[in-house]
């Protein structure tokens, strides 16, 4: 299935990034801006993926943290929404690589803690753990304890402990990493169904894996530096391209990765990144 931009319809503002800065002893981002808007679409319930790429040290994970508000940018502003104020700590779900969870704890019991966040109601937060563990088909799970999860369940009880936390927006750390082509298929459904369960689910998801990132996203931000004249890269990092996977009809297709588009934009995007 793809889909057209004159179907969309814009809505509202779910993220905004304007002039970060971040430096150490050099800038590592540099007036970066970006955006993610609510794109209503006709005819189907989906979210908004972004996939955040750029070549090894161009400050993803720098990115990364300051969307999640774990760190604060030396100047420019994070908000969500239409918060006028810098997004804090705990307002953006994180699913970390490894997907860590409490190891002495049920998975009931992991996503009763994220569920009593919301709620000071004990019978609120158990109906809200129980639907999420049905919305991810883990009722058989609820009394097993995480060592003895599968990597995939593991990270479907990160992402359902996430969404009960912070409501519908996630960002993902390299969840592809040191994954086989099968399993790697079976988290981008895991995102794909994530995404497709509700319009305003934004996930950020950052990533070295190309094919992955372009297989799952309707966005696609490229990270990376500016050259100078001399084609000397200048420091600090900005998102250098947006790759509208929607308005070129490549998202929301299980079958991309046996298109001719996606071995050409996957082929463009190396090379780019050889020039970042
Ligand atoms: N605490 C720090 N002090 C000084 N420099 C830092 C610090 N943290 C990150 N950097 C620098 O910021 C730059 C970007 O790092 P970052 O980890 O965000 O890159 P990345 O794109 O996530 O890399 P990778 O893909 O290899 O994980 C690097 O040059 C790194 O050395």
């Amino acid at each position: 299935m793809s889909a057209v931009l004159k179907e969309f319809t814009v809505g509202e503002r779910l993220l905004t990034i304007e002039g970060v800065c971040v430096s150490y002893d050099k800038p590592v981002l540099k007036k970066l801006d970006a955006k993610i808007d609510n794109i209503v679409r006709d005819g189907m319930q989906q979210g908004q993926v972004v996939a955040l790429l750029g070549p090894s040290g161009s400050g993803k994970t720098q990115l990364f943290r300051c969307i999640a508000g774990l760190q604060r940018p030396n100047s420019g502003s994070i908000r969500l929404k239409s918060s006028t104020t810098q997004v804090m700590p705990g307002e953006v779900g994180v699913v970390a690589q490894h997907y860590p969870l409490f190891n002495h704890r049920t998975v009931l019991g992991n996503l009763l803690v994220a569920a009593s966040r919301h709620t000071k109601d004990p019978k609120q937060a158990r109906e809200k753990a129980v639907a999420m563990l049905e919305e991810f088909h883990l009722e058989d799970k609820a009394m097993s304890y995480p060592q003895s999860l599968s990597g995939g369940q593991r990270q479907r009880i990160a992402i359902a402990q996430q969404l009960l936390c912070s409501s519908h927006f996630l960002l993902m750390d390299e969840p592809f990493s040191g994954l086989d082509p099968l399993a790697k298929r079976r988290v981008c459904e895991t995102i794909a169904g994530v995404s497709g369960k509700h319009d305003l689910n934004t996930m950020i998801v950052v990533t070295h894996d190309i094919e992955s990132a372009i297989a799952i996203a309707d966005t696609v931000w490229v990270l990376g530096r500016d050259r100078d004249d001399k084609g000397n890269p200048v420091p600090g990092a900005r998102i250098q391209e947006v790759i509208n996977l929607a308005e070129m009809g490549m998202a929301w297709d299980p079958d991309i990765e046996s298109r001719p588009e996606f071995f050409e934009l996957t082929k463009r995007i190396k090379r780019q990144f050889a020039e970042l």
